[in-house]
């Protein structure tokens, strides 16, 4: 049985699909019909070989049938539409396992502080002082505590919504790490201090979150002076950055982490809590 890789030069164009040949998966187009010889499946069988008679097991039970519109013709069976719809979903798995990999592997080899041995080992203590500057107890501690220091009504509004968003985060990260289980990467020294059972997952970097909602919150509510802006910004994108050189996560971990943090500070702004919301909870609750 010829190989189903075979082009058909009558026509050009079409999504690339996935097709087998002698066990191995390569792109092909589902609207060129296959050539003469080629076979005139894409998962046509081919001898005994498991793989292809596994994707043959899984054909469309329309297109064994013989019905829906078909798009190329060889001899006797057609590739149909349903052909389309079913396929492409693979050329998608192939995709995110092809990003994954990249994933993986650019986060090996970034982590270069992942301990003390690592070839930038000698910054590792810098990494940690970054990791503890972007962790939830010194931002809840510190936000607790300016909240009851603070003497005016707009600082307590402000300081009680950032503790609100910090609590937030805290939920939300740890409902997405029990779900998702992502495993932190193979090369992570499990050392960090104060850390919840679903503190384990990597994914997302509950430190990309908590910078990129405080750097957002600092930069929209707290701090207006250009230099101390360009530190908040620095600051959210080097915690980040420490995350995957220590080896705590991978890098599409930190860049979700990100995302969900800016997008909190989205939801923070929605829920935001008025003194006159606060007075009629305080009141409710008297
Ligand atoms: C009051 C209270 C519930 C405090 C908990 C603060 C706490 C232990 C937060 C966990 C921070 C942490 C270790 C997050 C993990 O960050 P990744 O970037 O490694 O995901």
């Amino acid at each position: 049985m010829p190989s189903p890789k075979g082009k058909n030069p009558g026509r050009g164009g079409g999504s690339p699909v996935l097709g087998s040949s002698n066990g191995r998966y390569d792109f092909m187009s589902l609207t060129k019909p296959l050539s003469r010889s080629s076979p005139p499946n894409l998962l046509q069988r081919q001898g005994s070989d498991p793989t292809t008679a596994r994707l043959r097991a899984s054909e469309s039970p329309t297109r064994r049938r013989g019905s829906g519109s078909s798009v190329g013709s060889a001899s006797g069976q057609t590739l149909t539409e349903e052909d389309g719809i079913r396929l492409n979903p693979s050329f998608l798995h192939v995709a995110l396992s092809s990003l994954l990999a990249i994933d993986l592997w650019l986060s090996k080899r970034l982590g270069v502080c992942a301990c003390e041995d690592s070839s930038w080992g000698s910054v590792r203590p810098l990494m940690k002082l970054l990791e503890i500057s972007g962790h939830g107890i010194p931002w809840l501690a510190g936000t607790a505590y300016c909240l009851y220091k603070s003497d005016s009504a707009a600082g307590q509004e402000v300081m009680l919504n950032l503790l609100m968003g910090l609590l937030l985060d805290l939920v939300l990260v740890a409902i997405i790490k029990a779900v998702v289980r992502r495993r932190r990467p193979a090369h992570n020294r499990m050392d960090m201090f104060a850390t919840f059972s679903v503190d384990s997952y990597s994914f997302p970097s509950g430190h990309a979150t908590r910078a990129a909602l405080c750097g957002r919150f600092l930069l929209a509510h707290l701090v207006l002076a250009a230099p101390l802006r360009v530190l908040v910004w620095l600051w959210t994108g080097l915690v980040g950055l420490s995350r995957v050189l220590l080896g705590r996560h991978n890098v599409t971990d930190v860049i979700f982490g990100f995302w969900m943090g800016y997008c909190q500070y989205n939801l923070v702004e929605m829920l935001w809590l008025s003194p006159q919301t606060l007075q009629g909870l305080l009141g409710q609750l008297a």
